[in-house]
């Protein structure tokens, strides 16, 4: 919808209807840090509209059965995939990321999410046991908990937000959804088809905006109690904080400093170029994306010349040059952040050997306000330094050299995250013994990003609390109930 200066205006979504805000954000073009959409700027009022919206949606939507709401969740695939092409443009356009990337995962991804949760809903099985001796039997009943807050992030925007709506109205809940006041667009054009899907009016509500005004108001609200959360560390401490006196149930996906260990009998001609992919990918703004590179001395030298040569090849281009392998940074404070990791590290004495400082960037003049840098490469850097230590969630990774493989699995825990690693080697019982050390809720062995669905996602340590998957959704989608009967 066009808005104020011409300028997109998005509106809230509540009840099954678009509603206006009486207070909206800009929203910028990261490619050309040019204010291009209008975003509401929700608060109480909103998320009390929200809520009686999804109380009043509740015990419809909860009594269909899993086959009537799977059936739903399919027409909604089928819809935002015939969108694919449009979905693709506004989120590479919104999010600055490439055209390229939006077309083959972050929209594909989102239509897969309703198909895999239109499907899983449908095989769930509840437990039963017996006490012949006491004459007893036991079984479990499981029914949706009532209103979600679901809140996301802005670097797989509607990925994200999917992977969690999904799941949720699946298992009956109605929900509440918060994209991030970044990165809204997809969220708000996905709400145009939600009717047509046969999504009854309330299941899906969302409102826009930040997250201390109308994510605060949502997670504090009495009403809503389960919140699933995806986004940064400190966010996640407010949350845990507000939701405390209520007891919430809380499903927290947060940040990452995921290593990849790569041993000298490692495949180099498929580690390398899957690293720069897993260091740079999305602007290296993916939290499975790897920020610490650790190389078996033995070929340390050869993997550096090598994975710099790769990463100078990474193309950095406008969003929407199908030849990019990466767009624009979300935000200008988000590019400054990132930077300042460069100059600390310069400050500190480590080398930077591509990149940031080192190499031109080459946009067009349009372009040239936008939020962009290129892919870097840090060495002779200290594990104790803030460069292997603290979530950078940009285009910067750090290659260091390593000796023996309990030195590696010491040195690559020794952060406070555990999300996500990867470990290169060809000797099959290393890679078992290593991937089973490792403090991390996910590690792929010579691979990245390859997702199974049905299994467990998510991480220790800060990296958060709970797990997202076929059957961990479900369960922390639903409370569960023991029923005792004497026969
Ligand atoms: N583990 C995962 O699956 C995963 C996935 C993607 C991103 N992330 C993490 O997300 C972070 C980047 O995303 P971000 O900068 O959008 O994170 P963020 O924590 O700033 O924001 C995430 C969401 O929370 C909202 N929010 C912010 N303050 C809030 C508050 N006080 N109360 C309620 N809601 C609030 C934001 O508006 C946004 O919608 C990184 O740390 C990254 O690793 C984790
Ligand atoms: N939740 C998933 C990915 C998170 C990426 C974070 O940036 C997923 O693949 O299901």
């Amino acid at each position: 919808m066009a808005g104020r200066g011409g300028l997109l205006m998005l509106e809230n979504f509540i009840g099954g209807k678009f509603l206006p805000c009486s207070s909206y954000l800009d929203s910028y073009d990261p490619s050309t840090g040019e204010v291009y959409c209008h975003v509401p700027n929700s608060g109480k009022e909103e998320v009390e509209a929200a809520v009686e919206a999804a109380r009043a949606a509740f015990p419809g939507w909860s009594s269909r059965s899993p086959q009537e709401r799977s059936q739903v969740l399919q027409r909604l695939a089928d819809l935002l995939e015939q969108s694919l092409e449009e979905l693709a443009q506004a989120e590479s356009k919104d999010q600055g990321k490439t055209i390229t990337l939006a077309r083959t995962m972050d929209i594909p991804r989102a239509v897969h999410n309703f198909r895999f949760f239109a499907s899983s809903i449908l095989h769930h099985t509840s437990e039963c046991t017996q006490m012949d001796h006491l004459g007893c039997l036991h079984y479990t009943v499981r029914a949706p908990v009532g209103i979600a807050a679901l809140i996301s992030p802005w670097n797989l925007p509607l990925y994200l937000l999917t992977w969690k709506i999904a799941p949720a109205i699946a298992a009956g809940n109605t929900v509440i959804a918060k994209p991030s006041e970044l990165t809204s667009v997809t969220a708000w054009m996905m709400c145009r088809l939600l009717e047509k899907a046969g999504v009854p009016p309330g299941v899906v509500n969302i409102v826009f905006g930040t997250g201390p005004r109308v994510g605060e108001a949502l997670v504090s609200h009495p009403e809503v109690p389960l919140i699933s959360f995806t986004g940064s560390q400190p966010t996640a401490e407010r949350i845990m904080q507000l939701s405390a006196p209520h007891c919430k149930k809380l499903s927290l996906e947060l940040g990452g400093k995921n290593p990849a260990v790569i041993f000298e009998d490692a495949n180099l001609a498929e580690c390398i170029p899957t690293t720069v992919r897993s260091s740079f990918a999305n602007q290296g703004e993916i939290c499975l994306c790897t920020s610490r590179i650790f190389v078996q001395r033995s070929i340390y030298s050869e993997f550096l010349k090598r994975f710099v040569e790769a990463a100078r090849m990474w193309k950095v281009g406008i969003p929407s040059d199908p030849s990019a392998d990466m767009g624009a940074l979300i935000s200008k404070a988000h590019l400054e952040k990132v930077r300042s990791y460069i100059k600390k590290a310069r400050m500190e004495g480590a080398q930077i050997l591509c990149g940031e400082g080192v190499d031109k960037l080459n946009l067009p003049p349009r372009n040239q306000a936008g939020y962009f840098m290129l892919p870097t490469v840090i060495t002779d850097v200290k594990d104790e330094s803030c460069c292997m230590k603290e979530e950078i969630f940009g285009p910067v990774t750090c290659v260091v050299p390593f000796d023996s493989e309990e030195e590696v699995i010491q040195r690559a825990n020794n952060v406070k995250y555990g999300l996500a690693a990867t470990v290169w080697s060809g000797n099959v019982g290393r890679v078992h013994r290593v991937a089973k050390k490792l403090q991390s809720g996910l590690v792929w062995t010579n691979c990245w990003l390859i997702r199974e669905l049905n299994l467990p996602f998510g991480g220790m340590k800060s990296s958060g609390v709970g797990r997202e998957g076929a059957k961990d959704s479900y369960e922390f989608f639903t409370e569960v109930k023991t029923i005792t009967v004497k026969h």
